[in-house]
């Protein structure tokens, strides 16, 4: 008999708490990602959706419960070797502002030790990766790029040491809906051409759904639910149906602006 392979990320009944244990960020949340797949992570401000995200790369530890990558817990994992494992995207691009695009991209390289070459190659494949002229962007600076072009020098810096995970925390947040779309959509391709496992924090439940294999809904801490959008269909959770109603108004409100067939 075979055995299954591990999760590639698995919360076995995690708790976090902050400020001596008034604030309870995380609470019991057992949850798997699997290979290749994109999970969703979506719920209110404050419901723990960043908490969780920052304790599978270990920026924070839990208080009780385990956190494993790949079968191994966290906790016993080589830091060096976890921070080549995951790549994160963080909100709006963070990138450092006084680096160029092409330091921005190379640093985790960089702190790896990384020979000047390799991470010269590194980073023009990676800026052809996310669709970036190289000789237009590799020396700009973050302020000389558009919102969406700083968030694929983002996406770019995630993936500079080959990471088979990616972390992503309300990436296309603060974009216009049509940058916003193509970022997505090419981020979805991105991760499928390259076997990526990733998890995407977001706040619009739309975007969850039109990006993601599965959705996690969380609210006060908790894992409210968890499937697949037509799963999710099915929830009678109250917050849930809520969370729904929105993108279900818009379909049927745009499916009736803009017919199939185009007739006016
Ligand atoms: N370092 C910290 N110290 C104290 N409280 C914290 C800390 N980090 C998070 N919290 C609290 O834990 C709770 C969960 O925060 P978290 O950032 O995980 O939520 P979130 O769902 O990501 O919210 P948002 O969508 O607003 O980013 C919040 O009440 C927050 O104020």
């Amino acid at each position: 008999m075979t055995r299954e392979p591990p999760p590639m990320i698995a919360y076995d009944r995690v708790d976090k708490s902050f400020d001596g244990g008034r604030i309870k960020a995380v609470d019991g949340v057992s949850l798997s990602v699997m290979r290749g797949e994109l999970l969703a992570i979506v719920g209110g401000s404050g419901s723990g959706k960043t908490t969780l995200l920052r304790l599978a790369n270990r920026l924070i530890d839990a208080d009780a419960g385990t956190v494993r990558i790949e079968g191994e817990d966290v906790r016993t994992a080589d830091p060096i070797a976890l921070r080549r494992r995951i790549g994160i995207v963080f909100q709006a691009g963070a990138l450092f502002p006084h680096l160029s695009v092409a330091d921005n991209i190379g640093i985790t390289p960089k702190l790896l030790g990384w020979p000047h070459d390799r991470i010269a190659a590194r980073v023009d494949e990676l800026l052809d990766l996310v669709r970036l002229d190289r000789a237009q962007h590799r020396d700009r600076f973050p302020h000389e790029l558009s919102g969406g072009q700083r968030q694929r020098v983002g996406v770019a810096r995630a993936l500079a040491a080959g990471p088979n995970i990616v972390l992503m925390d309300e990436p296309f947040g603060a974009l216009d809906p049509l940058t916003r779309d193509a970022l997505g959509e090419d981020f979805r391709a991105l991760h499928d051409r390259l076997g990526l496992t990733t998890v995407l924090i977001t706040h619009d439940i739309t975007e969850a759904l039109l990006l993601a294999d599965r959705i996690a809904v969380m609210r006060a801490g908790r894992l409210l639910a968890l499937g697949r959008a037509a799963e999710l269909a099915h929830s009678t959770e109250p917050y849930v149906t809520e969370l729904l109603q929105t993108p279900r108004r818009q379909a049927l409100r745009l499916s009736a602006l803009l017919p199939q067939d185009g007739a006016v």
